[in-house]
């Protein structure tokens, strides 16, 4: 493994911000922590960047404590936006791959590279305080990875950024961890953790409710959600065995199953002799499971 976490415990006084926390991170995996506001993301960041004691238990990066590392080997892209507003959009990207032991005359392919990938080259010579709040998270964005880092923190990089700049990133992700590097991100957004990640983190109030592949993750719960589109009454479905729930959307029924071996009955009950246009059983998706893990609202 290349990151290791192993029973780390971060308090301010008495408050326990990150409880016991242990998990791994293999070369170039994407790995989501997930969880609610002060769920104790940015603390474990801090910690693994070395800009915050542990108060116990350690952190490894390839067998070696992480604070006896090289620093230019990692990217950071912190919760707190901020770049230089009066620099250019392309100065400040030489700026921040100098600052981390690049040559500038071994920046320029890859500065050339990222602008034209984030759509940016019209900003180039544009000072960053005339850019929108996008633009310039964009390039804090390309910022925190110029220097091509052997491993990439970035917490929340999709807040903020419309659907078309969302996907730019998630593609440039994608991208980088193709490229051999090992990525670790936190989002509140969990479209985006389920399409990237291989396997992740959930925190509640700094303690891990669950830890491991996403696919191990839906399989706890199985294959439950069914969705039907029928002309049966919502009555007639819910008497039915093993239905939990039932939700009516705009033209289908989204049922939860007690599991998954009831669908055939349910199957056999909805397709006699009566039409139906739909009938499939699925995995609850990343977002109704931390929903239900954590409870409340994903804020
Ligand atoms: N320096 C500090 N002193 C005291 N408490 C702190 C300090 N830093 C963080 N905390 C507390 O630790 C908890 C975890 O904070 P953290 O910033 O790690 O959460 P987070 O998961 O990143 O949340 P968010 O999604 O809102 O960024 C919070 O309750 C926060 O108030």
């Amino acid at each position: 493994m290349t990151l290791s976490i192993n029973q780390v415990t971060k308090r301010y006084q008495d408050f326990v911000a990150v409880d016991n926390l242990s998990f791994t991170i293999e070369k170039g995996e994407i790995f989501g922590l997930i969880g609610q506001n002060g769920a104790g993301k940015t603390t474990t960041f801090r910690m693994i960047l070395d800009l915050q004691e542990t108060t116990e238990g350690t952190i490894m990066w390839n067998e070696k404590h992480i604070n006896s590392i090289n620093r230019d080997i990692l990217g950071y892209l912190p919760e707190e936006r901020g770049i230089f507003p009066a620099m250019t959009v392309e100065s400040q990207l030489y700026f921040f791959g100098e600052l981390r032991g690049k040559l500038r005359k071994d920046l320029h392919k890859e500065v050339d590279y990222w602008i034209e990938r984030f759509e940016l080259e019209d900003k180039r010579k544009a000072k960053a305080e005339t850019l929108s709040k996008g633009n310039q998270q964009k390039v804090q964005l390309i910022a925190s990875f110029i220097h091509q880092p052997e491993f990439l923190i970035l917490d929340e990089p999709f807040s903020g950024l419309d659907p078309v700049n969302k996907d730019l990133l998630k593609n440039a992700i994608l991208e980088l961890k193709e490229k051999g590097t090992t990525i670790l991100f936190s989002s509140h957004q969990m479209d985006n953790v389920e399409e990237l990640c291989d396997h992740l983190c959930l925190l509640k109030r700094g303690v891990s409710l669950f830890t491991g592949s996403l696919l191990d993750l839906k399989k706890q719960y199985g294959k439950t959600k069914l969705t039907i589109r029928t002309d049966i009454s919502k009555e007639k479905l819910e008497k039915l065995d093993g239905v939990k729930d039932i939700q009516v959307g705009k033209d289908q029924y989204t049922l939860t199953l007690e599991d998954e071996t009831y669908a055939q009955s349910i199957f056999d009950f909805v397709s006699d002799g009566k039409y139906i246009e739909k009938f499939s059983l699925d995995y609850l998706t990343l977002d109704e499971i931390f929903k239900d893990k954590v409870g409340g609202t994903n804020v």
